[in-house]
């Protein structure tokens, strides 16, 4: 008997998506996005405002037709670059590619087991005044930490997560976020990380733990249990 998770949110139960069909919905998303930066930019009169909000309603219900029930997978990596779950999942809020939300982040797996992100930020994610919220900064770290402690061999939920923020994040400017494991002790990993500006700058450092939740653990064991016996 496990404490497994509830059924809706198990990545076996989700629908999976071909490729085709994520480049369907990765355009929509991108449109979504520059929609979201119109939104967040626009100075056209209120009553064209007024008009345009109907307009976007309209199409919210049109897309809301028909409804998952969670987030849908890939059924294969994107990119083929990370072989890890999490680079499967669509609506990930910092890289998932049908998610307007997600910048989306972009990886790149090193020979050495590092992983390196090259992203920019616009006004979106405006924290202070031209620069970056340091709550997305908190988020794409936990998401490439993450994503590098899960191709290490060791995926895991965030247990914890350390920001020192060196010098205000650009928005507008190439950042890049380099990442690495320092340690792995059982179900424990600890990665950290920087970004730095183009100019070779560090604005923020991060340190953080996974661990190998002992349910995922016990599902695997269950699982391994089932074929052995069918
Ligand atoms: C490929 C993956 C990419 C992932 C990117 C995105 C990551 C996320 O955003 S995850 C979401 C945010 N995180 C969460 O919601 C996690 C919530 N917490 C939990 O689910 C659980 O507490 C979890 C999974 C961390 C640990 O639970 P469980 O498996 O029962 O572990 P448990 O047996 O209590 O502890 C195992 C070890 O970890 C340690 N530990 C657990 N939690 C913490 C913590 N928060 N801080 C420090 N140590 C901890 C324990 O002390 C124990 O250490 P030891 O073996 O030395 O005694």
């Amino acid at each position: 008997m496990t404490t497994a998770l509830p059924p809706t949110i198990r990545p076996q139960d989700r629908s999976f998506l071909g490729e085709e069909q994520v480049a369907v919905r990765a355009r929509l998303a991108e449109e979504v996005r520059a929609l979201i930066d119109a939104v967040v930019l626009t100075d056209v009169p209120d009553a064209e405002i007024a008009e345009i909000t109907g307009q976007v309603r309209a199409l919210t219900d049109r897309l809301g037709a028909a409804r998952l029930g969670a987030a849908p997978m890939a059924d294969t990596p994107i990119d083929g670059l990370i072989a890890s779950g999490m680079s499967r999942q669509l609506g990930n809020p910092v890289t998932g590619v049908l998610n307007p939300v997600a910048p989306p982040i972009p990886f790149e797996a090193l020979p050495d087991g590092s992983v390196r992100s090259v992203f920019t930020l616009d006004e979106p994610y405006e924290g202070p005044p031209g620069l970056v919220h340091g709550g997305i900064s908190a988020a794409i770290f936990d998401q490439v930490l993450g994503m590098t402690a899960g191709m290490s061999g060791v995926p895991g939920f965030t247990a914890t997560l350390e920001l020192r923020y060196r010098r205000p994040t650009p928005l507008r400017v190439p950042l890049t976020l380099k990442a690495r494991i320092t340690r792995r002790e059982g179900r424990k990993c600890w990665a950290d990380g920087e970004i730095t500006t183009p100019d070779g700058r560090v604005t923020v450092e991060a340190t953080a733990m996974f661990v190998t939740p002992r349910h995922l653990l016990a599902e695997e064991a269950d699982e391994a249990q089932e074929q052995r016996t069918s």
